[in-house]
């Protein structure tokens, strides 16, 4: 279904939203709550991909499908694979088929892990028999994805010594290492990540039982993407504080920069977004190892803006649920932009022309190529292809955008 987007002029860009919980955070403590029977979980993600692993966690045998998402993709191998009685085939969408999860299955194979490929070596699906596995250590590479690590962390503390994980290679997406082994700690297991070696204590029960997620600063980065290119607003968003386990808090930080000053109010755990009239850099320069996930709203910003921006540490945009960089040049350059892309990093030249309208922006299945675009439609109307790609993670992102003045129109 395609969406038509435009902003209502004089519509004020004035709104209180609530956000839902972090799709990461939420994720880990499903994988938490079915290995312990706790926490209770408040405030969880309504996203997709949290439905989608709250389900196929129900799942003991026959064919387990986890669609487009990732998380639940690599933590469900770590999880099944180290639970006796299971026999599943764990499988997902076409994109997800085409996402790699060799390293993890191999360094599972290596605790004592059965674990098959059915169609393509290296790809889901998987033919995973669950067992105990007996080993302790595990040796892998940490510069594909992050995830690999985090599926290992989280049943390290019930397998029989707990678990010590030794990297290899450049660290990726390190926030979401440290995420985990967050959540591990305030639940009451004992773990450790430095120098590249992470020890988690084994731990046959957790001492908290009840958890709050904080709401989900990735989906918040939509929102300063649009007070960015407003003329004014003040959008206040709720469940968030300003000491956070998700390493997209750092978005708080990037955008004063783009014109958007964050106040946090720590009483009512709300952040306030706020218009300011900072002068604006000609270009912008970000290293988003750490920060994969906003790449793509922080590239549209800038466009928008008319900041030129290099933005580094994105190898492993082109794994996600689509080549990020080749998606977010084809449809920059749709608009009139210029870009230029390696297999790491994306060159935005400083646009001063007019914005194309009534450009069809193509999703690619990418919830964040759908959510990373719409604010552009405050500068211009446009279209956004296979609009309801973005409950992957935001389900009720349209909703939001009406709140804020937008016109949503489905076709
Ligand atoms: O662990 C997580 O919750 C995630 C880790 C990151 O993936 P990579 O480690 O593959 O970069 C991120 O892009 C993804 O959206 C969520
Ligand atoms: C990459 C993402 O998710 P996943 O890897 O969990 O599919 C994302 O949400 O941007």
């Amino acid at each position: 279904m395609k969406v038509f987007l435009t902003h209502k002029k004089d519509a004020a860009l004035h709104a209180d939203l609530n956000v839902s919980g972090s799709k990461s955070e939420s994720n880990r403590l499903l994988i938490l709550k079915e290995q312990y029977s706790n926490p209770s979980i408040e405030n969880l993600s309504d996203s997709d991909d949290t439905v989608t692993l709250t389900n196929a966690l129900k799942l003991k045998k026959g064919v387990v499908d986890i669609h487009h998402a990732g998380t639940a993709m690599r933590f469900l191998t770590a999880y099944f694979a180290s639970t006796p009685g299971i026999d599943v085939v764990l499988t997902g969408s076409k994109r997800m088929q085409e996402r790699p999860v060799k390293i993890l299955v191999e360094a599972l194979r290596s605790l004592g892990a059965e674990i098959t490929y059915t169609k393509t070596e290296g790809f889901p699906p998987l033919q995973i028999k669950g067992s105990i596995l007996q080993k302790n250590q595990v040796t892998l590479l940490a510069n594909v994805s992050s995830q690999y690590i985090s599926a290992l962390m989280l049943i390290a503390p019930k397998l029989p010594g707990g678990l010590t994980i030794q990297l290899k290679g450049e660290v990726t997406s390190v926030p979401y290492i440290k995420m985990t082994l967050g959540l591990l700690q305030k639940v009451g297991i004992q773990g450790s990540f430095s120098e590249n070696k992470i020890e988690i204590a084994a731990s046959e029960t957790i001492s908290e039982n009840k958890i709050a997620v904080e709401s989900d600063w990735s989906s918040a980065s939509y929102f300063y993407s649009i007070v960015a290119l407003s003329e004014a607003a003040t959008v206040t968003l709720t469940h968030y504080s300003e000491k956070s386990l998700q390493g997209d808090r750092a978005i708080a930080d990037m955008y004063e920069a783009l014109g958007v000053t964050t106040v946090f109010n720590a009483s009512e755990h709300k952040i306030i977004l706020q218009k300011n009239t900072s002068e604006l850099p000609n270009h912008l320069l970000l290293h988003l190892a750490d920060t994969p996930d906003i790449a793509q709203t922080i590239a549209v910003s800038c466009f928008g803006l008319g900041v030129g921006c290099t933005l580094t540490g994105l190898h492993t945009l082109k794994i996600k649920e689509t080549d990020r960089l080749v998606a977010l040049k084809t449809e920059l350059e749709k608009l009139g932009a210029t870009v230029h892309i390696t297999d790491d990093r994306l060159e935005l030249a400083a646009f001063n022309g007019k914005i194309k309208e009534h450009i069809a922006i193509k999703t690619y299945q990418d919830h964040r190529m759908a959510m990373a675009f719409a604010p552009l439609a405050l500068k211009v109307p446009l279209i956004l292809q296979d609009s309801m790609v973005v409950s992957k993670s935001f389900p009720t992102f349209y909703k939001a955008l009406e709140t804020l003045g937008f016109s949503v129109q489905f076709e």
